[in-house]
């Protein structure tokens, strides 16, 4: 497959439109690339009890596990930026999201690329999920 770097964060930024984040004005999308070449997309999803509001990630991944499929992850995307400015930095899931894309990658099999890109810009930073959680806790674990 060529490197779906670019579509990932393409389809990231479009999902990042319909963000509900009225309480931090910080839209973030995220894109999950399945082994067909399908992609499914979330956004995050704020709530008025703050500490409740889900991650782009997890609703992404969410959604994948919904339709069946969280086996047939192979790559994730992720871009962030306040809402209203063309933040070019790339963004990088937070904690909880690494915990849940490392869910994926153990069940999958995959090492999964996470590239990370801003609201705006052609920056895209790409890491595997072995270094943004290394010795992750996971299903193993529970064996
Ligand atoms: O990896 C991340 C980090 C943050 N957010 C969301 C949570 C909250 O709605 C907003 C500001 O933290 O960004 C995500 O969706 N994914």
């Amino acid at each position: 497959m060529t490197d779906p770097s670019r579509a990932l964060i393409a389809a990231a930024r479009e999902a990042a439109k319909h963000a509900y984040a009225p309480y931090s004005n910080f839209a973030v999308g995220a894109a999950v690339l399945l082994a067909d070449g399908s992609v499914v997309t979330g956004a995050n999803f704020e709530n008025a009890s703050y500490g409740l509001s889900l991650c782009a990630e997890t609703v992404a991944l969410a959604t994948v596990s919904a339709q069946g499929r969280f086996r047939e992850v192979v790559a994730i995307g992720v871009i962030g930026g306040r809402i209203g400015h063309a933040d070019t930095a790339p963004v990088s899931p937070c904690g909880r999201c690494r915990q849940i894309i490392n869910e994926a990658a153990q069940v999958g099999g995959r090492d999964l690329p996470v590239y990370c890109g801003g609201a705006a810009g052609d920056e895209i930073a790409e890491y595997r999920l072995s270094e943004l959680l290394p010795h992750a806790f996971g299903p193993a674990d529970l064996r």
